[in-house]
């Protein structure tokens, strides 16, 4: 039988996996992109709803360490977001999926992963092991050797999500994770997405609000910098009325909380 240690047993030393009080993020010289956010998530699978230029990416930027805050506070596992050396030991906790990841085209899908494993620090004899895993776990282990320039679109959205998940995250951040995934393949994301979130704090922003009523426990939704709901896809859904711009009860429940009518339809 597997000895079990300690840290296995120890019980969850934090209420939140993300905890934001006050948080305010600003891009840029002066926009404060984030603008006074109190939000607290545990594990599940929680959907960022909101609509262009609300915020989404400069939160996921700033959850994902990658964008110092300006003002309030910010605990990742438990811990302050601050400082260098609390920075680094979270990193290898969080998983990120930018909304426009960079990679090494001539670099194999392996060697991608592998790489980020690597910065991830992923100890050296289980990278082979988590790589593989990650690969599979996206649908993709029959192009593992392939180099990246030869992927589709939908494809390196898929190594993207890969890269994320190959250090198994307690936070997994994806930043549009379904633009150019086909339909049979966001069908798999959400399953994806759903066995994640047993373990772990899982936020996907998105502009698919029925990948939110499928994949998402919880539904955050975000505009000019603040937060204007939280709460269950059906509490979303049940804001809506017949009046509100939509094709379904949620996307209607989101134009209520927005307060977009019929004609008002703007870019
Ligand atoms: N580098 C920057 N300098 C100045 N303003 C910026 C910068 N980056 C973003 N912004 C502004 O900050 C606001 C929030 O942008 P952000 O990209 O976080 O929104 P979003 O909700 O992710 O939008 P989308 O859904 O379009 O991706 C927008 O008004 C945007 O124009």
């Amino acid at each position: 039988m597997r000895a079990v240690g300690a840290a296995e047993v120890a019980p969850t030393a934090y209420a939140w996996e993300i905890q934001a009080e006050g948080l305010k993020v600003r891009v840029g010289r002066r926009k404060m992109a984030v603008n006074g956010l109190d939000l607290s998530l545990g594990k599940g699978v929680h959907g960022l709803l909101g609509p262009n230029g609300a915020g989404k990416t400069t939160l996921i930027r700033a959850l994902a360490t990658v964008l110092r805050p300006a003002e309030g506070r910010l605990s990742l596992l438990g811990a302050p977001a601050g400082g260098h050396a609390g920075r680094r030991g979270l990193r290898r906790r969080i998983g990120y999926l930018p909304q426009n990841f960079g990679y090494y085209k001539r670099f194999t899908v392996r060697e991608f992963v592998e790489y980020i494993a690597w910065l991830k620090e992923v100890s050296k004899e289980d990278i082979p092991g988590a790589v593989q895993r990650a690969i599979e776990r996206v649908g993709l282990a029959d192009r593992a050797d392939d180099r990246m320039k030869t992927l589709s679109g939908g494809m390196v959205r898929r190594v993207g999500i890969a890269q994320a998940i190959v250090n198994d995250p307690d936070i997994l951040l994806l930043d549009e994770p379904t633009a150019g995934l086909d339909p049979a393949q966001r069908v798999r994301f959400r399953e994806l997405v759903q066995e994640l979130g047993q373990d772990s704090c899982v936020l996907i922003s998105t502009h698919l609000v029925e990948d939110v009523g499928t994949a998402c426990s919880d539904v955050v939704l975000f505009a000019e910098g603040k937060l204007v709901f939280q709460g269950t896809p059906d509490e979303l859904a049940a804001a809506g009325t017949a009046e509100h711009v939509g094709d379904s009860p949620i996307e209607r429940g989101y134009s209520a909380l927005l307060d977009h009518r019929p004609g008002q339809g703007a870019w």
